[in-house]
């Protein structure tokens, strides 16, 4: 006999579906997967085919910011809802609907989780664990305080708290879709090929909780599902045939791990392979300033007007970025961006090289940016930037191999493991540099550096095009 009324509310949710006109094939059914500590699921009972639907529902059972126009309490602040953005107005609409005992939503509403992982429910300590991951300066827990204050607090929602509306709002942030929005009479047959659900926020897109539709789970790549819509009606479709007994996933994005526990709540290892650390690019460039970071380089350091000129270079160039993501090296593209090598190249290029370039168009190919020392300067970057992680990868994965650690804990571990990973892999990758330094602001002294790899003696570039070989 269960205590929580899981069961009773699954049930509860299935027939009021099917009053919605919702409708959902027989060979599709919504399970408990608390033992996989996934909450609901959706399963396959029976065997799917590529492109055959799972389930359809209509718009009328959508929950977004058209809905409000049949509420009539929030028909006096229909203004103030349509002017906010998407996200806070659905806050609004569903806390709204969630105090009215006869919303017609509520057992859909009942449904939704009253505890979540996302990283705006976790205490300081918990979020300690993520040492120096940047998704902590992401969560935006004070600014979206600071808009519950300012926009919902005046609309006098009966149960409006802050707490609420976070639970809410992050209930939004990994429950939601991005839908088109349904046409008029008029406008029919503009859009009627366009079943793809849109994500990149254009103006014909409005935010929206489908119910079902958001009782899928994901898992990185296993994604066998997606949305597709029309202007009637939305439609889960199979993008892959799919056996009896597996699970229905939708596909949330390629989303690193740590965006992953920022935004759902949860981290797996399917979710590795997008991993990312995050470079900052003023700490990045407080380093060229400095004398003790590159030692050993034979690197003065840079003045401000020069830092600042090359930076406008970049900028100029379009290269030039607040913050580079470093991630494994995939078929879409390298682990070490062209963009940070780039910027890498304008910093060490010498004067006379430096000039030729502000006089050219367009910026050197991958392979040439990619020089002995822009590698070694990369080495050190990377190093330091591991550095202020308080543990090393062996420790986490000691700590990740022991197992038995607090689950919010072990997913922190997991997130900051997999930025030191992706660091390790980019100072592997950057250690393999071997492009000329030829045209590098290399100090003018004879000396020898990149040991083991083709030494040669190191000569301040004049930008003589009749430099010979060395070697
Ligand atoms: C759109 S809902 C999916 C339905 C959800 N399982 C439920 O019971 O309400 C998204 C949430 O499901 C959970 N989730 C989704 N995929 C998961 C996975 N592969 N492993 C663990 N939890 C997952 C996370 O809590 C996430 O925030």
């Amino acid at each position: 006999m269960e205590v929580d009324g899981f069961e009773a509310k699954t049930n509860l949710f299935l027939s009021w579906l099917s009053q919605m006109g919702v409708i959902m094939s027989a060979k599709a059914a919504l399970v408990d997967l608390r033992t996989g500590a996934r909450g609901r699921g959706v399963v396959a009972t029976g065997n799917f085919d590529e492109d055959e639907v799972i389930f359809a529902v209509p718009r009328s059972a959508v929950l977004n910011r058209n809905t409000i126009s049949s509420t009539k309490s929030m028909r006096p602040v229909q203004q103030e809802i349509f002017d906010m953005p998407s996200w806070l107005a659905l806050t609004a609409i569903i806390l709204e609907e969630s105090r009215r005992p006869d919303s017609q939503w509520a057992p859909y509403l009942a449904l939704l989780p009253r505890q979540l992982d996302n990283l705006a429910f976790w205490s300081d300590a918990e979020l300690s664990e993520l040492q120096a991951s940047k998704v902590v300066d992401k969560i935006g827990k004070s600014s979206a305080e600071e808009m519950f204050s300012s926009s919902i607090a005046p609309l006098g929602i009966e149960n409006y708290s802050i707490q609420e509306c976070h639970r809410v709002a992050s209930i939004i942030m990994s429950y939601a879709f991005d839908i088109p929005e349904e046409t008029s009479q008029e406008d029919e047959g503009v859009g009627e090929d366009d079943d793809l659900v849109s994500d990149d926020g254009e103006e014909t897109t409005i935010l929206s909780m489908i119910p079902l539709a958001d009782m899928l789970n994901a898992d990185a790549d296993r994604n066998n599902a997606r949305l597709c819509c029309d202007n009637e009606k939305l439609e889960m479709r199979a993008i892959k045939s799919i056996i009896a007994g597996e699970e229905i996933f939708n596909d949330y994005g390629q989303l690193p791990r740590s965006d992953l526990l920022r935004r759902y709540g949860y981290v797996t290892e399917n979710y590795k392979a997008f991993d990312v650390a995050e470079i900052c690019t003023k700490e990045l460039l407080s380093l060229f300033r400095s004398k003790e970071a590159f030692q050993g380089l034979n690197l003065n350091p840079l003045s401000q007007e020069d830092l600042e000129n090359r930076t406008e270079l970049a900028e100029r160039e379009g290269v030039f970025e607040e913050a580079y993501d470093i991630s494994h090296p995939r078929p879409e593209g390298p682990g070490i961006p062209d963009a940070l090598l780039a910027l890498f190249y304008l910093i060490l290029l010498d004067k006379q090289s430096l000039q030729a370039l502000y006089d050219s168009d367009g910026l050197p190919s991958r392979s040439k940016l990619t020089t002995e020392l822009v590698g070694q300067v990369l080495v050190i970057v990377f190093q330091l930037r591991e550095n202020e992680y308080a543990t090393s990868l062996e420790d986490d994965e000691a700590l990740l191999a022991a197992g038995n650690l607090p689950h919010r804990m072990s997913m922190a571990v997991q997130v900051r493991h997999g930025e030191k990973a992706v660091l390790r892999a980019a100072i592997r990758d950057a250690a393999t540099f071997t492009g000329s330094n030829k045209r590098m602001r290399l100090e003018r002294k004879q000396t020898s550096i990149g040991e083991g790899k083709g030494k040669r003696p190191i000569q301040e570039s004049t930008g003589s095009k009749k430099k010979g070989r060395s070697r």
